[in-house]
């Protein structure tokens, strides 16, 4: 294992919280996309988030990131009031999140991208040997298995989603903000990744991770968040929400039924 801290500056868990969102509402378009969505992250946890298509999930982490400005509600980074701050700023605070579908830098390889995100984020790291340097350690930490300077047209599927973990870790991130990073990846890959991930708590890192694959879920987070139709069903933890009826009507009450497996 790489010797390269990816985790904030300091600290075990603890039950500081990290991230709270006190009674968010958005409207996209015609939709209310959340409702009422208040939640607590504890620093150094892993939280879940799963409820079915169009449930709100994408739209929570694009409100925490700064993406999207909610019509209701606040987003507390440690007790700081992030509300509405565009991405730049939430960066600098201490937020990083991957997409659904991998965003890079076409013309950039791999070790570029996650560079660039080293020289814009909390590692304070500005010139570019050493910001390569870390790039490299980070691609080799989230298990990037292509040569560093391959273009992200060229990755398989499998390394697009770790070259989009690696550059959200290039922005030494307080709170990690995942949506789907593990989806789709062959059962040693997702063992490789539920490994980083349980290291990044230890670390004090904060993940809020959105996952259809209810396998992963249950395998790596502290707490459950179900939500449906843009309100929280329910919070807990993984065999809580499991067991719930209002969960698992979300998931298996006809609309919508997704695999316990990997
Ligand atoms: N740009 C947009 N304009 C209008 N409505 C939108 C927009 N983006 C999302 N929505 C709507 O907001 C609601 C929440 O969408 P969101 O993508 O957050 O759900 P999700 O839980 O992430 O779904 P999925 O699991 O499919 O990614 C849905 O009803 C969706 O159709």
């Amino acid at each position: 294992m790489s010797a390269v801290s990816v985790g904030p500056a300091a600290g075990g868990p603890d039950a500081e919280p990290a991230l709270e969102v006190r009674g968010l509402g958005v409207r996209l378009g015609e939709t209310w996309a959340l409702r009422d969505l208040t939640l607590v992250l504890p620093r150094g946890r892993i939280i879940g988030v799963v409820g079915p298509n169009g449930a709100g999930k994408s739209t929570l982490i694009n409100v925490i990131c700064g993406q999207v400005a909610p019509h209701r509600g606040r987003v507390l980074l440690y007790g700081r009031d992030i509300t509405g701050a565009p991405p730049w700023r939430t960066v600098a605070a201490g937020v990083a999140r991957t997409f659904q579908e991998p965003r890079a830098f076409a013309d950039m390889s791999a070790r570029e991208n996650v560079a660039t995100g080293v020289r814009n984020g909390r590692y304070r790291i500005r010139g570019r040997r050493a910001a390569l340097a870390l790039a490299d350690e980070l691609l080799e930490r989230v298990g990037f298995a292509s040569s560093p300077h391959a273009l992200p047209g060229w990755l398989d599927f499998a390394d697009s989603r770790r070259l989009e973990l690696a550059k959200a870790l290039a922005l030494r991130p307080r709170v990690l903000l995942l949506d789907e990073v593990l989806a789709g990846l062959r059962a040693p890959e997702v063992e490789h990744g539920l490994e980083l991930l349980s290291d990044l708590r230890t670390t004090g890192m904060t993940i809020l991770y959105v996952e259809h694959v209810m396998k992963i879920i249950l395998a790596v987070s502290d707490q459950v968040l179900a939500m449906d139709d843009g309100r929280k069903l329910m919070v807990g933890t993984p065999q809580e929400v499991l067991a719930d009826p209002r969960s698992m009507e979300s998931y298996l009450g006809g609309r919508h039924v997704y695999p316990l497996g990997g």
